[in-house]
């Protein structure tokens, strides 16, 4: 199935989008769920390409895989784990039974708690030592760090909490820039970690504490845990009920519906956080009722196989037309990449094609004053997902909302029409002749033909926020299935740790390079003679 998927990819070489573009195909290459629209016209993808990725995903056994998923089997068989992160959000609390026991009242009573204390700490019922909390900080990395971060930035217009901050980098510049201008005594500090062990958040959560140790009695009664390993939380110090616990079941990249989504929740409060959470419950529902042809992460999935496995491009841009999801394509880089990056399939064999892709992308308009330039005019095709918002927040600037619209359907279109050297002579031909007219054009053409899918959403509330963050989670999902990946490991980041860790006696000159290869133990001599 991937030759024939292969050879429809090279056939579709030469294919021209512009020439596929009819309202009818508009209508049936667009899916509309959970109030948003995907649409995928913008591809080479012809209908008989369709089909085959379906019976693709027919083959690989989708629907008995996502049965699997939110019946909770062990699907990620490498660590014999459930992968349940939709239980955290299954807000109408039907059961969701794991071991023949329901975990759903366990969920909503560590939500129902989570609330308590955000509700505490938002108005000033859990204090510092020197009054109110004004700043929380979450000291994490990964899935502990990046969704908090993004979501905190996202929904910004319904942060009316703390200020709230994120350490990630084990490089003291992030933790000392974070809490220079920060008061001890009223601040709050949550140590985001699911196995509580990790080097880069340890490290500063013991450096966060000595922080507070200089101006605060009890620093411990200012800290916060969210992890699965309590007894790791009692030996830092954290008293039980600021701990938030939660099951290995819950996926460190999939982790910010629940407790890992502390800092989030006392930002925007509870109404808000859940309705973060129903958005995305309707995606899963969505997810799991609707027929694959009209199943947006299965489309968003299967556009993704065609331009990755089927076209041979290697990358991705993700590309929001929305300032506040700065921080989406870094997010997704986790969840993509740490998913579907891997060359092994479920069944201990090389995978058959290419793993899943490089995914980048920056928000618009900025990106096309850096990198569009490779996009539109590169030898390399990059297919570009964008999405954008009917709304923005900004009443009072409706003129730059309809701008923002404009560009990020503008690049679509270039992307699509690009210009011909006789369109491009037309715009020169007064300044040039002859030769150089030639010449000169050649620079101005677009190749055009660069395919793109486009989101629609109305406003980035969090309830929209929610839907698009699931649709991409079953996006991996869908890819990992077709692909035969558990995409629900991430073993390819463990000998980097492992390596750092006998490292750094070495650089701290405990023990010499011997044994070392050459470069490495000559890179760390140069860096100890400057100054490490
Ligand atoms: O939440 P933890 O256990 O500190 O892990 C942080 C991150 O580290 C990783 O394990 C990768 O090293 C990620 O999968 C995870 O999100």
């Amino acid at each position: 199935m991937w030759s024939d998927l292969a050879r429809m990819g090279k056939e579709a070489e030469g294919r021209s989008i512009k020439g596929l573009i009819s309202p009818e195909r508009v209508a049936t290459f667009s899916v509309d769920a959970c109030d948003m629209r995907f649409d995928y016209s913008k591809t080479t993808m012809d209908p008989a390409a369709r089909d085959h990725l379906l019976a693709m995903c027919d083959k690989a056994g989708l629907e008995d895989k996502r049965r699997a998923m939110f019946g909770a089997e062990p699907i990620n068989e490498t660590e014999n784990r459930a992968v349940l992160h939709t239980a955290l959000r299954n807000l109408d609390g039907g059961a969701v039974m794991l071991d023949e026991r329901d975990v759903m009242p366990k969920v909503l009573g560590t939500l129902a708690r989570m609330e308590g204390f955000a509700r505490a700490v938002r108005e000033g019922n859990f204090r510092g030592e020197g009054g109110t909390i004004t700043d929380v900080v979450n000291i994490g990395i990964g899935g502990s760090d990046l969704g908090p971060a993004m979501a905190t930035l996202a929904l910004a217009p319904y942060h009316d909490g703390p200020n709230c901050h994120f350490v990630s980098n084990v490089d003291g510049a992030h933790i000392a820039d974070v809490l220079g201008p920060l008061d001890p005594t009223r601040t709050l500090i949550i140590v985001a970690s699911k196995t509580f062990t990790t080097i880069e958040t340890m490290t500063n959560a013991a450096t966060a504490k000595a922080w507070m140790a200089e101006r605060v009695r009890d620093p411990s009664a200012q800290f916060a845990a969210l992890s699965t390993a309590q007894d790791k939380t009692s030996a830092f110090g954290i008293a039980e009920t600021r701990v938030f616990g939660f099951e290995d079941w819950v996926g460190g990249r999939y982790s910010m519906w629940g407790p890992i989504g502390l800092s989030l929740l006392i930002a925007i409060g509870p109404e808000a956080f859940r309705a973060f959470l129903r958005g995305a419950e309707a995606m899963d529902n969505h997810f799991r009722a609707a027929e694959p042809a009209q199943n947006m992460p299965v489309m968003l999935a299967l556009a993704g196989i065609w331009h990755n496995q089927g076209c041979g491009h290697a990358t991705r841009a993700v590309l929001p037309y929305e300032q506040r999801l700065s921080r989406l394509p870094a997010y997704l880089q986790q969840l993509e990449m740490e998913s579907n990056g891997k060359r092994v399939s479920m069944d201990g064999k090389d995978l058959a094609v290419d793993s899943g892709p490089v995914v980048w992308g920056e928000p618009g308009t900025n990106g096309q004053h850096a990198f569009y330039q490779l996009i539109h005019q590169g030898t390399r095709v990059v297919p570009c997902e964008f999405m954008v918002g009917a709304e923005g927040f900004e009443e009072e600037l409706p003129h730059q909302h309809r701008l923002l619209i404009a560009n990020c359907l503008a690049q679509a279109e270039a992307l699509m029409k690009g210009r011909t050297l006789d369109e491009a002579k037309d715009l020169i031909r007064d300044q040039f002749k002859g030769d150089e007219l030639e010449r000169q054009a050649r620079h101005r053409v677009f190749p055009g033909n660069r395919p793109s899918t486009m989101l629609l959403y109305p406003k980035l509330t969090p309830e929209t926020f929610g839907k698009i963050v699931a649709l991409y989670e079953h996006r991996v999902f869908v890819e990992g299935v077709l692909l035969g990946i558990n995409s629900f490991d991430q073993w390819g980041v463990e000998l980097g740790k492992e390596l750092a860790k006998a490292l750094e006696p070495v650089v701290s000159g405990e023990q010499g390079t011997d044994g070392k290869d050459a470069s490495t133990a000559t890179l760390v001599e140069w860096l100890q003679k400057n100054g490490a």
